[in-house]
């Protein structure tokens, strides 16, 4: 018998993966020799499809041969284009093609969320967000209540874990709630946290938020394509996230919206709005007083970048063909495998504070190296090894079911092994 700690037995793991191909999908960037690197980063930056550079070729190709016409007669007509993306978006978050709309970038998405469902009345002022929340999140909501002319200070909640832990408890979501019984108006929560890598039952959350008569937003920038959120069955009234970690479209590629249906005919919610988002039958007879499209594209403010978009459709092309549910089911045997040799350097050395239930998590674990500091972060990245380290002390490793095996997670977890020695 094969032991599990053991290069043989990660191979043959690898052998028996269904989505092993899709690996030679992506560029893996090498070492001097031609060894690839260790990539356990898609949780912060993913890596590019091979497919992503012929997309872009598509529309400079287009741009060139058309200029202007190619609104309409390039391959994919630029006009309509970020439909093109709609149907794979929207089952990636479990969600309806209307519901979705790929636009600008997470924050700016957040904001324009914030301008519709963050309604405030004499005694609803409150937002709650996790105390750990992504720092651009709390900055985003704290700008919010300003503008409302908030204090943050007396304004801002924080869903925070209990003293010693570092995962969140519905119950003390609740207890909150019933603390600020009235006063709050939205619940910001990130699907996936970026720094414990716990995922969120978002209906659970949503239920909570809603009985309280709050709004529910969620920043999925962990979560899209790394877990299925079920955006529409969870009700969240919105969402927002990115599609540079997970969803591999290229360095500050565009964001994602996703409005719950049951506002898509709703043409009085306060918004921010732009030209792309009015009506597409009367768009261009312009000087039209506003009228929204039905459904997230309502949200539109700008016609969008194609050659980002062009990106996009290359990765999800990738997502479409695969499909979330095989997508997660590698994700959790390889985290699995991953959360099993690390443990077996000893629980007293190292810890792993992301959840041990695979459904609360996505493929994140977070890793607590004892006495160790950004400087074995330091050493993994001097063998190739690129995590990312978070302060104030942990270490992020993120194996992609799309283009990392179990043979990286075996000789990733032997060079910490290494390098671990002397903490
Ligand atoms: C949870 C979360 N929120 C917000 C951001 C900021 O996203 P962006 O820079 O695309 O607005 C990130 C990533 O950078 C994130 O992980
Ligand atoms: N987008 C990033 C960037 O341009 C530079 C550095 C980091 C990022 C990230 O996305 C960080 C990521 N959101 C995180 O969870 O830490």
């Amino acid at each position: 018998m094969k032991l599990k700690n053991s290069l043989d037995f990660a191979r043959n793991l690898d052998r028996e993966d269904p989505l092993r191909r899709y690996r030679e999908k992506f560029h893996i960037p090498t070492d001097n020799n031609d060894m690839p690197w260790l990539y356990f980063c898609g949780n912060s930056l993913g890596l590019q499809p091979k497919s992503t550079a012929e997309n872009i070729q598509q529309e400079l190709k287009d741009w060139a041969n058309l200029g202007v016409e190619g609104h309409f007669e390039a391959k994919n007509p630029w006009m309509p284009y970020h439909e093109f993306l709609s149907d794979a978006m929207a089952k990636i978050v479990g969600a309806k093609p209307t519901e979705v709309v790929v636009m600008n970038t997470l924050t700016t998405n957040l904001h324009l969320a914030m301008v519709s469902f963050f309604e405030t009345n004499e005694n609803r002022t409150k937002i709650i967000i996790e105390s750990d929340a992504f720092p651009s999140d709390r900055y985003a909501v704290e700008s919010q209540l300003k503008f409302h002319n908030l204090n943050p200070d007396d304004h801002l909640l924080e869903w925070k874990p209990r003293e010693g832990e570092e995962l969140l408890n519905y119950e003390d979501l609740e207890s909150l709630l019933d603390d600020h019984k009235d006063e709050v108006s939205l619940l910001l929560i990130g699907g996936v946290n970026y720094y414990t890598g716990q995922f969120f039952d978002l209906k659970r959350i949503t239920e909570l938020g809603h009985k309280h008569g709050a709004k529910v937003g969620i920043d999925l920038a962990h979560g899209v394509g790394n877990i299925q959120p079920e955006l529409h069955a969870s009700n969240v009234d919105f969402a927002v996230w990115c599609t540079y970690k997970y969803l591999n479209s290229g360095p500050g590629s565009l964001g994602g919206l996703f409005v719950h249906e049951k506002y898509a005919k709703n043409k009085e919610l306060k918004r921010l709005t732009g030209w792309w988002g009015h009506n597409k039958d009367t768009r261009f007879n312009m000087r039209q007083p506003f009228d929204p499209i039905e459904g997230a594209e309502g949200w539109q403010l700008s016609n969008p970048p194609i050659l980002s978009m062009a990106a996009i459709k290359a990765s999800l092309a990738i997502f479409n063909e695969v499909g979330m549910v095989a997508i997660r089911k590698k994700s959790k045997d390889l985290t699995g495998y991953l959360e099993e040799l690390v443990l077996e350097l000893g629980e007293n050395v190292i810890r792993i504070i992301s959840p041990k239930n695979a459904e609360e998590r996505g493929c994140q674990l977070s890793i607590q190296v004892k006495n160790a500091n950004k400087e074995l972060h330091k050493k993994l990245s001097n063998r190739n090894v690129i995590t990312d380290w978070r302060e104030p002390d942990v270490i992020r490793v993120a194996p992609v079911p799309l283009y990392n095996s179990f043979e990286d997670v075996f000789r990733f977890v032997q060079i910490l092994k290494e390098e671990m020695n002397g903490y």
